[in-house]
């Protein structure tokens, strides 16, 4: 099978192409394209022989897409205009106009790719973004299928609640169950015990409802919640993705003031936890909603160390929780949740901030190879027919 000719727009550090490699389906990134120059810089370093294009999609003409002939296109066009705790700008964000103008560009295209794999946040399903691609999709004669995943479908412990959309061209068409599918086809989805996804309001709301506070300004129904994730066995242990060498941890330790200004707001976890909430960009600068913390000494219990702190004085406070010896999960703890494989590397002079704010922009590489893999039966039927036009 000859190998498939693939566009990655959006690239960042390469989550589509780890998730293309690791699908095993024979194909060669032929150009990735993306305008920030550090994720340049760390896509360059682990993948030196991919055509990287360092500009904005929109800078791209009708004919430098030609020129490149593709099969197929990846693609997380950049998510802030649909976020749900963000202003939801939607198609009158700036951030829009590249994707708008992919979409103006796919019919006037001397080859049409035959599939293309989207993704987005949650809360892009809802968008006139999602129905303007649709509409340039029916029009282009692809069918598609929509997915809301997190890779907590996979037994990953960590929740990103994402919108996933795959589209492929004739020969054969889709024939899922549903217009937006939860979850993976033929897959159990433990997304709806997920925790919630870094949505204070959403939390706020529930606290209001079920009332009493147990501990950390946690409800009895927020803790339960937690209980049951903890106690999925599909799902594996944090403990597995951590990093055995403990050189240079202390530099992750949260700060004393951190401590004692956001203590009731972080999500703690423990490595025998079979959660943790999704890590964004502002993960290590910001505390609350950017992802969980992990609790290093487990001798101590967390409900004791919470409980009664607030009757405390500061310099009390903070002795109870150093305790905990609270340290946020390294970049690479992140990356290994996030599936990225263990010969992905950052070049030297990249910080750790930076490496939170790249990571925090990418995606899971499990769940996109998974739904690359869907496609595989297509990809043979697609490079039989290609094969006879030939
Ligand atoms: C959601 S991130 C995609 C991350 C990528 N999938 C990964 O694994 O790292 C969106 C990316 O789009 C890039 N971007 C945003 N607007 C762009 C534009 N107009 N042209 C090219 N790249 C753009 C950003 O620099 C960012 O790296």
């Amino acid at each position: 099978m000859e190998p498939l000719r693939v566009l990655e727009l959006y690239s960042g550090i390469g989550g589509m192409h780890y998730a293309l490699k690791e699908s095993s389906v024979p194909a060669e990134v032929v150009a990735a394209v993306d305008v920030n120059t550090t994720a340049n810089e760390i896509y360059k370093h682990n993948f030196p022989n991919t055509p990287l294009l360092p500009k904005t999609i929109e800078g791209m003409t009708l004919h430098d897409f030609d020129k490149l002939n593709f099969d197929v296109i990846l693609m997380s066009p950049p998510c802030q205009p649909f976020t749900r705790i963000g202003l939801q700008g939607d198609v009158a964000d700036p951030r829009t106009k590249s994707f708008l103008y992919i979409l103006e560009l796919l019919p006037r295209l001397s080859k049409r790719p035959c599939f293309i794999l989207l993704e987005n946040v949650k809360g892009f399903e809802t968008s006139a973004a999602r129905d303007a691609l649709l509409k340039t999709l029916r029009e282009c004669d692809y069918s598609f299928q929509e997915f809301l995943i997190s890779p907590t479908s996979l037994g990953i412990p960590n929740s990103r609640l994402r919108y996933f959309l795959i589209a492929k061209r004739p020969p054969g068409s889709f024939s899922f169950p549903t217009s937006i599918m939860e979850g993976f086809p033929m897959c159990e989805s433990p997304d709806s015990l997920a925790v919630p996804h870094n949505n204070p309001t959403s939390s706020e709301c529930e606290r209001e409802k079920s009332g009493t506070i147990i501990f950390k300004l946690e409800t009895e129904q927020e803790l339960g919640r937690k209980r049951i994730q903890d106690s999925r066995e599909t799902v594996r242990r944090l403990q597995d993705f951590l990093q055995e060498d403990k050189e240079d941890m202390d530099q992750y330790l949260l700060p004393p003031k951190t401590l004692l200004r956001y203590a009731l707001l972080m999500d703690v976890v423990q490595p025998s936890c079979r959660r943790s909430v999704c890590f964004t960009k502002g993960y290590g600068h910001y505390v609350e909603g950017t992802g969980s913390v992990l609790q290093s000494c487990v001798d101590v219990e967390l409900e004791t160390v919470f409980k009664n702190l607030e009757l405390l004085s500061e310099e009390d406070k903070l002795k109870q929780l150093l305790q905990l010896k609270l340290r946020y999960f390294t970049p690479r703890e992140i990356a290994n949740l996030m599936g990225f494989p263990a010969d992905f590397t950052f070049p030297k002079h990249i910080s750790v901030k930076q490496q939170y704010r790249v990571l925090g922009n990418s995606l899971n590489i499990h769940v996109v190879s998974h739904l690359i893999l869907s496609l595989k039966w297509f990809i043979q039927l697609y490079s039989m027919s290609s094969k006879v036009i030939k």
